[in-house]
């Protein structure tokens, strides 16, 4: 039987792949569009929320993208970004997450006058602001957020640059994202150089609209140790379960994949949770992790991934208990703090198997 949706409330979970853009609450738009005077196509909060939702479901990375628009009018004052990154905060202890890493692209959120620095340090001190709050409210949760660039822009290392500048304060990694046919990985290489002589981490978007060559040049050209979705690994594996080179690498190297199911869903990968290659890919020992992208336009949560999972494929706690270990065990965090991350996930799992 599936584990219940309320015990996925319960336990332990990571949140490894979700965008700072992409996990608003309607109300918040809906508040924040009525002040800046940003035009929504719904101004109903309810009725905003399955908005996002259906504009998302298209079957198409791109058009899935445009949808960001109307979240990112409404992130561009540092009070804004403070806020909505308290919310995710918050929103994402409700849910049961310990640790969640928020990912965002500053480049995005300068016109109304912010420098990257600023924008950043207002996410900074809104991440802080909600793991106050949810302290208040009796959850431990940690955050971090990861900087990232958006791979249509012009390749540049200012981006990592500034997420290296704010390493020991709130930032824990790098991300390319945006779309991914027609801008490979590899367009960031030096980016990614300038990531590696200074020791930083970074996870790329790959194999999700574009399949393996994306994800060799991620992981080849560039060193990413997690791949953003990665999902179409799957495409080097035989019916067999014999591993290509590539995926036999990834394997070897416990290369994180960040998996979304619902996300893919919406960008055509496939049309139920049961024909996710998640399954085939837990199957055969993959770093497999359970991560939202973007809460808004899919309309989840972590825990109602990990019952979907559980549910389509008949996932134990036990399998569980793996997925988030697998998550703890990726984290972007210095050793002893990924170690912390790792008991609380097994005793807490514990806790709850009785
Ligand atoms: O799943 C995704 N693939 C590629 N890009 C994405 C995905 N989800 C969100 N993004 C983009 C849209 C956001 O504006 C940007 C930064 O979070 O990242
Ligand atoms: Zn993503």
């Amino acid at each position: 039987m599936a584990v219940s949706l309320e015990l996925c409330r319960a336990v332990p979970k990571i949140a490894l792949h979700d965008h700072l853009d992409g996990g608003l609450r309607p109300a918040t738009i809906v508040e924040l569009a009525a002040e800046v005077g940003h035009v929504l196509p719904e101004t109903d909060p309810e009725a905003l929320g399955r908005w996002f939702f259906a504009a998302a479901d298209s079957g198409s990375l791109v058009r899935y993208l445009e949808t960001f628009a109307h979240t990112i009018a409404v992130m561009q004052t540092a009070d804004q970004l403070r806020r909505v990154a308290r919310e995710f905060v918050e929103d994402q202890a409700a849910d049961g997450v310990i640790y969640a890493e928020a990912r965002w692209a500053p480049e995005q959120h300068l016109a109304g006058g912010l420098s990257l620095t600023e924008a950043v340090a207002a996410v900074r001190d809104g991440l802080a602001e909600g793991v106050a709050a949810a302290a208040a409210s009796g959850r431990t949760i940690m955050a971090r957020q990861i900087v990232t660039s958006m791979r249509h822009a012009s390749p540049t290392t200012e981006i990592a640059e500034l997420a290296v500048a704010f390493r020991n304060d709130s930032v824990c990694g790098f991300d390319i994202a945006g779309a991914e046919d027609g801008f490979p990985p590899s367009r960031f290489v030096e980016a990614f150089d300038y990531l590696k002589r200074h020791n930083f981490e970074f996870t790329i978007h790959a194999g999700e609209a574009f399949g393996l060559p994306s994800i060799w040049e991620a992981v080849q050209l560039c060193g990413a140790s997690r791949l953003g979705h990665g999902v179409r690994l799957i495409e080097d594996v035989a019916a067999d379960g014999s591993l290509g080179e590539l995926a036999s690498y990834v394997r070897n190297r416990r290369i994180a994949l960040e998996l979304c199911p619902s996300s893919n869903l919406q960008t055509g990968i496939c049309a139920t949770i049961a024909e996710h290659p998640f399954g085939r890919l837990a199957e055969l020992d993959f770093r497999v992790t359970v991560s939202c992208d973007n809460r808004l336009m899919s309309a989840t949560t972590l825990s109602r991934e990990y019952h979907l999972l559980s549910e389509a494929f008949g996932y134990s706690m036990d399998d569980l208990r793996r997925f988030s270990r697998n998550a703890a065990k990726s984290a972007f965090l210095p050793w002893d703090q990924r170690l912390g991350l790792i008991r609380r996930v097994e005793d807490e799992f514990s806790a709850l198997a009785g």
